[in-house]
């Protein structure tokens, strides 16, 4: 943008820190070049201005005769000035009302060729077509006006006579209809004006009326009027013409305060306050456009422009006095600006460029582009992700203890100072509570909040509760090489409160663990120290903890206590900040850890470091630091990319996976797939226990497996298994029956064998397979037994005859009931037996190890008590009625 710039005028300092962004800062004496070598343009600056308020005064005070002045406009609006062949508005000097082209936009727009152009230049905006005849007889009776007037050009001249007397000659009969007065023109605009406006924009038309009624005394009227032209002494609605009426004046405050939000409607509901929030009770969030939404929706409406406050050398306005009141309102705190005017002019950090000072210099129509109006977050511009805002403080753990008594300690402070001269403003640098860094209110200061300057905080949450943008006046923008920022989209006079920096309120211990354990990978901290002992941690927090570092700031940063309640500020520094600034403050920080993070500020007398001036020999080190800083990351991302690419690699090897399609009706794929899917079930069914069982055994694998505890146990290997000193062991004889020992002691993996009391049939021990709880999958020992010559069980078919419990029954119920509990940790296994027919039970595995003992036992001839066949068995179970151990052997019979 600075290439629009004339090469003799200074240009602007460009920081490295935002070149990306255009950074270009338009010096105040090169503002002031611009204004003055451009006569329309200055004013065209003027009525870029959103204002529209502002342009009406101006067009009153430079007009004189009432001319409108002209607003800018794009050549493609000149275009449709040409039809009917009358004069460009430029050369007739004709000039269109702003505000009027505004209400003229929101109109219908007439139907055919001859409609209006949305600008108004057409001259038709106030009138329909098919009052055309009728304006055609009025344009006649204005042009005998000007005749009158010896010639001088009136305004508003919309038809063209030529065009009526046209239409009378073709037409012959057509009938002359006396054409509106201007007055009867504007008195209809303003009824459309007032039924395209909301209910509340009516409303504020209804008290500008009030308000004027009672304002102005007729008579002062009637001897203004003397000195006005005819065609505007017939506008009696007012001074300043129909517009007049909107009372432009009326403050947002003076409509109904929106409803609350719904979450304050329920708090209120409840009768409680949200727990661990600071009662602030002066303070208000930043008003968001959602949280206005909450409310009723009503129009916003831009009250100022943003150079408002602006230092004038900076300001193309030049402040005229009608202005004033508006320059009051931005600069409550002090003069001091003036004080600065001398100065040269200090490059400043900012993100764009304001593009309207480079077209200054430049004859032609223009429009002023649209961020010049809103320079804020566009479609596409990044937005911080990972931001919870928090706009009040809260307080976090054992901080409220802190916050409390810091609260009831703090020493009373009432000031002193005496009702300001003239120009003066009270509670300047000497107020008591200024130093004791308390703000002022009614309790602790004499003054009225008028005279007095130190109320910062107050005077934020009044200009936040209006909530437009232009009195948030901040906003969050992606700066080139620093991370977000804070950018204002308006101006601030020194000294002047521009946002609370807000977050959780934390002690140092948390503080602490905080940068320990959840911020000790981020190179980002938004910790700020509030108190001694407290620290309000802005991770969570408002849009000041995007405020970037410089070492030559245009804010600071300072803590004042509101109502008692410590509350820290950023306000701007001594030069104030201008619109399209970045907003910074000097960190000036102790490091937290030992890297020294690199400047990127560009200022002038950048220190070089994120932190105090250092000495030769830290800079040095903290070079150092840096090198290896860089380094390491290299490397890191290096690496990273190596194992990115491996990974990739050997996806692409992996033969499972996508493997492209196949064509089904190709006869061999189809075949192949067959084959492979047989395999498939095969490799299933034969899975490595089976399969073993099978070789053992020397007979074909079993179509399904025997043992569904076995498949159980292999088949969900997920199961947990937290008993860690458990041992089982499922001993296998040649009968299917299988048991589990589960033995309390810290035991090395002992079989039951081990365990079981010696027995004669010992060696028809089988297999044994120990099952280890403490892992999350089963293991599995295998031990042949030397006797291991038989599998098949003799005994099995008489054990199926049994009447009562055979062993078939107590193994299959034991096969098939095992039921693990993944969450309970104690006990993993019990046992379910039919307790009767087609009804099963959980039990202990204790009881169902009883019940398979004493089946064996009668069943088998078992040794014991039942016994009367040949084997042994054995199972005690503790008090708990679990199974603390059980061995049971089996042989077979004979
Ligand atoms: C409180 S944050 C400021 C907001 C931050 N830029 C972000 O995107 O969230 C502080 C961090 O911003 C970065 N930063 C701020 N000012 C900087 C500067 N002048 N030069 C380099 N980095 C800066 C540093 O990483 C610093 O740790």
């Amino acid at each position: 943008m600075s290439d629009h710039l004339p090469a003799s005028l200074p240009r602007a300092h460009s920081t490295d820190s935002s070149d990306a962004l255009s950074n270009i800062d338009v010096s105040r004496a090169l503002q002031a070049a611009a204004v003055a070598s451009t006569t329309g343009g200055a004013s065209s600056g003027q009525s870029s201005n959103s204002s529209s308020r502002d342009g009406d005064r101006e067009w009153e005070r430079e007009g004189g005769e009432g001319l409108v002045e002209t607003p800018p406009t794009s050549l493609a609006e000149e275009g449709s000035q040409g039809g009917g062949g009358r004069r460009s508005a430029r050369t007739r000097g004709v000039r269109s009302y702003n505000l009027k082209t505004l209400s003229d936009a929101q109109l219908p727009m007439g139907a055919g060729a001859g409609g209006r152009s949305a600008s108004g230049w057409t001259g038709k905006t106030l009138v329909e077509d098919d009052e055309e005849a009728e304006q055609d007889a009025g344009a006649d009776a204005l042009s005998e006006d000007k005749e009158e007037k010896g010639g001088e050009v009136e305004p508003e001249v919309p038809a063209a006579s030529a065009v009526g007397m046209e239409k009378r000659e073709r037409g012959g009969s057509a009938k002359l209809q006396r054409r509106p007065s201007v007055k009867e023109r504007v008195k209809k605009v303003a009824s459309r004006v007032g039924s395209v406006l909301g209910k509340r924009g009516r409303e504020v038309l209804g008290s500008g009326k009030a308000k004027k009624a009672a304002a102005s005394p007729a008579v002062e009227e009637e001897v203004e009027d003397a000195h006005l032209p005819r065609w505007k002494k017939q506008l009696d609605t007012g001074k300043k013409g129909v517009l007049d009426e909107l009372d432009l004046d009326a403050e947002l405050a003076d409509l109904p305060a929106p409803p609350p939000a719904k979450k304050a409607r329920l708090s209120v509901k409840a009768g409680k306050s949200p727990s661990h929030e600071i009662p602030q009770p002066t303070a208000a969030p930043i008003p968001t456009a959602k949280a206005l939404a909450a409310g009723k929706k009503m129009k916003k409406w831009q009250k100022e422009g943003l150079y408002v406050g602006q230092d004038s050398e900076m300001d193309p306005m030049a402040v005229p006095s009608g202005r004033k009141k508006l320059q009051k309102k931005s600069r409550p705190v002090s003069s001091a600006s003036n004080a600065t005017s001398d100065e040269t002019t200090k490059p400043r950090a900012s993100f764009i460029t304001l593009p309207m000072f480079s077209y200054l210099d430049k004859t032609r129509d223009f429009t002023i582009p649209f961020d010049v109006f809103a320079p804020s977050w566009r479609k596409g511009d990044e937005k911080p992700r990972d931001w919870h805002q928090l706009n009040k403080n809260r307080l976090v753990g054992e901080a409220k203890e802190l916050w409390e008594h810091t609260q009831n300690n703090l020493p009373p402070s009432l000031c002193v100072c005496q009702p300001p001269g003239p120009g003066e403003q009270g509670c300047d640098e000497v107020c008591l509570n200024r130093v004791m860094q308390y703000e002022c209110n009614t309790s602790n200061c004499n003054l009225s909040s008028d005279n007095c300057s130190n109320r910062a905080f107050a005077e934020l949450t009044q200009r936040l509760k209006r909530g437009g943008a232009y009195d948030i006046g901040v906003e969050v923008l992606k700066t080139p090489n620093r991370g977000f920022g804070v950018r204002s989209c308006r101006t601030f006079a020194p000294g002047q409160i521009i946002m609370e920096y807000t977050g959780e309120i934390i002690t140092e211990g948390e503080c602490q663990r905080r940068m320990r354990e959840m911020y000790k990978d981020r190179s980002c901290y938004y910790l700020m120290e509030l108190e001694r002992g407290l620290i309000i941690d802005g991770t969570k927090g408002s849009m000041a903890r995007f405020i970037n570092h410089s070492c030559e700031p245009n804010c600071e940063v300072r803590m004042v206590k509101v109502n008692g309640t410590p509350r820290m500020g950023v306000f701007a520094g001594e030069e104030g900040v201008g619109t399209g600034e970045e907003l910074t403050y000097d960190y000036n920080f102790d490091n937290f850890g030992t890297s020294h993070q690199i400047c990127y500020c560009g200022a002038e007398g950048c220190r070089g470091f994120l932190s105090k001036r250092l000495n030769k020999e830290e800079m040095k080190k903290v070079a150092r630091e840096e090198i290896e800083r860089k380094r390491k990351a290299a490397e890191e991302a290096q690496r990273h990319a190596r194992k990115e690419e491996e990974g990739r690699r050997k996806k692409m090897d992996r033969g499972s996976g996508w493997r492209g399609w196949i064509a089904l009706d190709d006869p061999e794929t189809r075949e192949r797939l067959k084959r492979e899917k047989k395999e498939k079930e095969e490799a299933e069914k034969l899975s490595g226990r089976a399969l073993r069982m099978a070789r053992r055994r020397g007979s074909p694998a079993p179509q399904k497996p025997v043992e569904t505890e076995e498949v159980k146990g292999k088949d969900t290997p997920k199961r947990k298994r937290k008993v860690v000193q458990t041992t089982e062991t499922m001993v296998e004889t040649s009968a299917p029956a299988v048991l589990y020992e589960k033995p309390t002691s810290a035991g090395a993996a002992s079989t039951l064998a081990d365990l079981a009391p010696p027995s004669p049939k010992r060696n028809k021990l089988v297999h044994t397979r120990t099952l280890s709880s403490s892992n999350s999958k089963f293991t599995e020992q295998l031990s042949d037994s030397p006797a291991n010559d038989s599998i098949d069980h003799p005994a099995l078919p008489s054990l199926t005859q049994e009447p009562e419990t055979s062993i078939h029954d107590a193994a299959a119920a034991h096969a098939s009931a095992i039921v693990e509990d993944e969450n309970d940790d104690d006990e993993a296994i019990t046992l379910t037996a039919p307790a009767a027919a087609g009804q099963k039970r959980k039990r202990p595995f204790a009881a169902a190890a009883r019940t398979l003992g004493q089946a064996v036992r009668s069943g088998l001839g078992l040794k014991g008590d039942a016994g009367s066949g040949s084997g042994s068995g054995s199972a005690s179970a503790g008090s708990s009625g679990k199974l603390k151990q059980s061995t049971l052997s089996f042989g077979r019979k004979g």
